[in-house]
């Protein structure tokens, strides 16, 4: 498959995962990260806290790229209306996936995308994943591995997460932090993207 674009397009995260997944477009892009504070935003719903954190890290990035189309994402993990954030501690990792043991959670991406023109048009996607029992040894092994601290909710569904997953419902690609089919779907919908005849 081949897409084309004629705009100058920048990925406004520094996840390594999002670079991944958006290069399967196989359009050129530029990957500026913005070190925007995610405290500074306002709680409100979970869906609106998401979708704001990826609009700040978009704008954030709009404003010293002028001419680009943006795209901003967050991806937060909650369980029980609580969000769990990336762990800062041992302790912190060990007792968000004692949470998630045998529970279902939501994992939530915002994604923003901001154009030449000003349009902003921002979508939030839904995974839920039902984990399954995990014992203390597997909890323990994991957190010593190193894997929960950059990632939301402690742990990657694309790493050695994957061991705890029951099922899903919805799209894999959303839980590892970026909903490409809908990226796509968004993109060839606002004209970035052409599907090469
Ligand atoms: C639940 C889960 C999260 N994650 C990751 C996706 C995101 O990179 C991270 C959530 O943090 P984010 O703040 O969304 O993103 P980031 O800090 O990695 O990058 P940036 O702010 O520059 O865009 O957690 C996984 O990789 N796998 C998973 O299974």
């Amino acid at each position: 498959m081949k897409f084309t674009t004629n705009h100058s397009i920048v990925l406004a995260s520094a996840s390594p995962r999002r670079k991944e997944l958006f290069s399967k477009l196989g359009v050129p892009f530029e990957v500026i990260a913005s070190n925007v504070e995610e405290t500074s935003v306002k709680m409100s719903t979970m869906e609106n806290y998401v979708r704001e954190v990826a609009l700040l890290k978009a704008r954030d990035i709009a404003k010293r790229e002028k001419g680009k189309s943006i795209i901003g994402a967050d991806t937060i993990v909650v369980f029980q209306n609580q969000l769990l954030h990336k762990p800062k501690t041992t302790e912190e990792a060990i007792s968000h996936l004692e949470k998630l043991s045998n529970n279902c959670h939501s994992v939530m991406t915002a994604i923003a995308i901001l154009t030449e023109n000003g349009t902003e048009e921002t979508f939030v996607e839904e995974t839920k994943v039902y984990f399954k029992k995990l014992s203390s040894a597997l909890i323990k092994a994991y957190v010593d591995s190193g894997d929960p601290f950059d990632k939301a909710g402690g742990y990657g569904i694309q790493t050695g997460g994957a061991l705890f997953i029951d099922r899903i419902e919805g799209d894999y690609n959303n839980v590892v932090g970026f909903p490409l089919a809908t990226v796509f779907e968004k993109l060839i919908t606002l004209n970035i993207l052409h599907i090469r005849e």
